[in-house]
């Protein structure tokens, strides 16, 4: 008999092409296995009424799958690193870390808005896009928004705001780039630690199987963003961005660092050879928070 694995997912349209497509990318590694997508809601698809920094935070859509894992009624679970709470439970480690889509942010304006002025309603997600963007766009006002993909573009189209704000990630993977009507550098809005990365989660025993999906380095890069964002203690909603990437021999990593008490934030770039930069988070961390 072959052998089933259960790969588990959030039930979100987006959230089943990943699954999916991590799951094309392991039945090529193992054609020999059963591969089955499990779905199930999380309490953070179900409460969209208030923020999540109000509900409890990122935990909120990983803990039932969590659980599923636990429990074996699931082998992997499939997650943006995004949305990955900065600890996991020690029994479900990270096993692998996927190739990066575009990690960048995008503007989206709504149907029959195009070539938009930076006037009018910005609709955005993230304490950290709000601060970035409200450089970029003075005269803009920033409200906020929540529910999945296809849910915002909907609220945009109904004429609720002007534009949004998105990661290109998810609409590239949606089939939504043709939305895209500006990409934004990681200069004008740096992205969330993780952005564009999809990780696959577990427990241990099942790390031989997946090993192969990471790319060299990949590991490296989302460990450094995240160390940065810990060592700042930004959780679920402090505005703390990070972007690393390799060139050369180096991860070149670029971290924000926003001060609560003024509401100014900056931005640095940090190098270290790529074998040496275990700690290159951590220390981007200590130089921003010591100079301000
Ligand atoms: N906050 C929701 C979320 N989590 C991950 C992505 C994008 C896909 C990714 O980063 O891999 C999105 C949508 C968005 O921010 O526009």
């Amino acid at each position: 008999m072959k052998r089933k694995i259960r790969v588990g997912s959030r039930e979100s349209k987006l959230a089943v092409v990943q699954s999916e497509m991590i799951i094309q990318e392991l039945k090529k590694l193992h054609p020999q296995l059963e591969i089955e997508l499990v779905t199930m809601k999380t309490t953070g698809d179900k409460i969209l009424d208030r923020s999540l920094d109000q509900i409890g935070g990122k935990g909120l859509f990983v803990k039932e799958l969590d659980r599923a894992l636990l429990d074996g009624e699931i082998d992997l679970a499939v997650h943006c690193l995004k949305d990955m709470p900065m600890e996991t439970p020690e029994e479900l480690p990270i096993l692998a870390y996927s190739r990066r889509e575009d990690p960048r942010d995008v503007l989206v304006p709504a149907k029959g808005k195009e070539n938009w002025n930076g006037q009018g309603v910005i609709g955005c997600s993230s304490f950290r896009r709000r601060i970035q963007l409200q450089k970029l766009y003075p005269d803009a006002e920033v409200r906020g928004i929540r529910g999945n993909i296809q849910t915002r573009l909907q609220k945009l189209d109904s004429g609720q705001y002007d534009v949004l704000v998105l990661a290109a990630a998810g609409l590239k993977r949606l089939g939504l780039e043709e939305r895209i009507e500006r990409y934004f550098s990681p200069e004008e809005i740096l992205p969330a630690a993780g952005q564009g990365i999809l990780v696959v989660q577990g427990r241990e025993e099942m790390r031989e199987l997946v090993k192969e999906l990471q790319p060299e380095e990949m590991e490296v890069i989302a460990e450094n963003e995240r160390a940065f964002v810990r060592r700042l203690d930004g959780g679920c909603s402090s505005p703390v961005a990070a972007y690393g990437r390799i060139q050369q021999d180096e991860l070149v990593l670029t971290g924000l660092y926003y001060e609560e008490d003024t509401g100014n934030y900056v931005i640095a770039t940090k190098r270290a050879e790529v074998r040496a930069s275990a700690h290159l988070g951590w220390e981007l961390a200590d130089e921003l928070r010591t100079k301000h």
